[in-house]
């Protein structure tokens, strides 16, 4: 989705440790890696032989200029563009041209950037769906097998009840988050979670992503906010012209030239 927001790339936040030298959870192998894929819209390849891997046990952020081409990355690891060419492994098992739902099955939940939920339904209701049908074991997330548990988790136990019509849009991006942990996932895809939140509300998001975190799921996530990146995440990926730029620490990603002048230009970026 396009956003025309300006990223805070020559701002992050000093005052919070670089996450990466945080002690993070012990990383195994990769959880996700796409080899050489390619996803093209008619003529334009929107992604073009991008090759990547997620470590299991990290938050990864996944950066990069609007258009660069993190939605479609996204949108095709789930399972909801097709490929044209290029493998995508989950667990290392292939997972290339599997329909969603057998993806969500494999172990991968994502959200989206606009929360789309039936505003006559109740938080109850929506959180009910995943449980019945995602094909997951519900309980391989201690404490939170029902409703009820994730809804408290993810701080919406007062309005488990109200109806969704009625949530504020901070409340929806907690219950899109909410959602996709009741599919009991092994690695979770955030799609600007924060987009549209003031800073205290994004201060809130932040603290629910790392609860997540600490439950021992993965998490990748599509962030314009660099403060956000720089606080969370371990490791940073980065799309530009649907092509992998730079990967590696926050600090270090943030300080490469190609990067600064993808964002900002040539010219302005030194
Ligand atoms: N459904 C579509 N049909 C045609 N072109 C598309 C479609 N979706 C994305 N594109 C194009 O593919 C390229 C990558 O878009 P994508 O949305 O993946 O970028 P992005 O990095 O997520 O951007 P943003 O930060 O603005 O959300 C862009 O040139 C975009 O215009």
């Amino acid at each position: 989705m396009p956003d025309t927001a300006s990223p805070d790339i020559t701002r992050p936040d000093p005052t919070r440790p670089d996450p990466a030298r945080r002690s993070a959870q012990p990383s195994g192998g990769a959880i996700l890696a796409v080899e050489d894929l390619t996803v093209a819209f008619g003529g334009l390849k929107a992604l073009d032989g991008v090759s990547l891997s997620i470590a299991a046990g990290e938050i990864t952020g996944l950066i990069g200029p609007n258009g660069s081409g993190k939605s479609t990355l996204v949108n095709t690891v789930s399972g909801q563009l097709p490929v044209r060419g290029g493998r995508i492994r989950l667990h290392g098992g292939d997972v290339t041209g599997r329909r969603p739902d057998r993806i969500v099955r494999a172990g991968m939940a994502r959200t989206y950037q606009i929360p789309r939920v039936p505003p006559t339904l109740t938080v109850e209701e929506v959180l009910s769906v995943p449980l019945l049908y995602a094909g997951r074991d519900r309980h391989r997330l201690p404490g939170l097998g029902d409703a009820a548990a994730i809804a408290a988790f993810c701080g919406l136990g007062p309005l488990f009840r109200r109806h969704c019509g009625d949530l504020s849009v901070t409340d929806l991006r907690r219950l899109e988050i909410a959602r996709a942990l009741a599919c009991a996932p092994d690695l979770l895809l955030l799609d600007e979670a924060m987009a549209g939140l003031s800073h205290e509300d994004s201060v809130e998001v932040m603290g629910l992503i790392r609860n997540v975190h600490e439950q021992g799921i993965s998490i990748v996530i599509i962030e314009h906010l660099m403060r956000v990146i720089t606080t969370l995440c371990h490791r940073v990926v980065v799309l530009n012209n649907g092509r992998l730029l730079a990967e590696g620490a926050p600090a270090t990603v943030l300080a490469d030239q190609a990067v600064r002048e993808a964002y900002l230009g040539k010219g302005f970026a030194s």
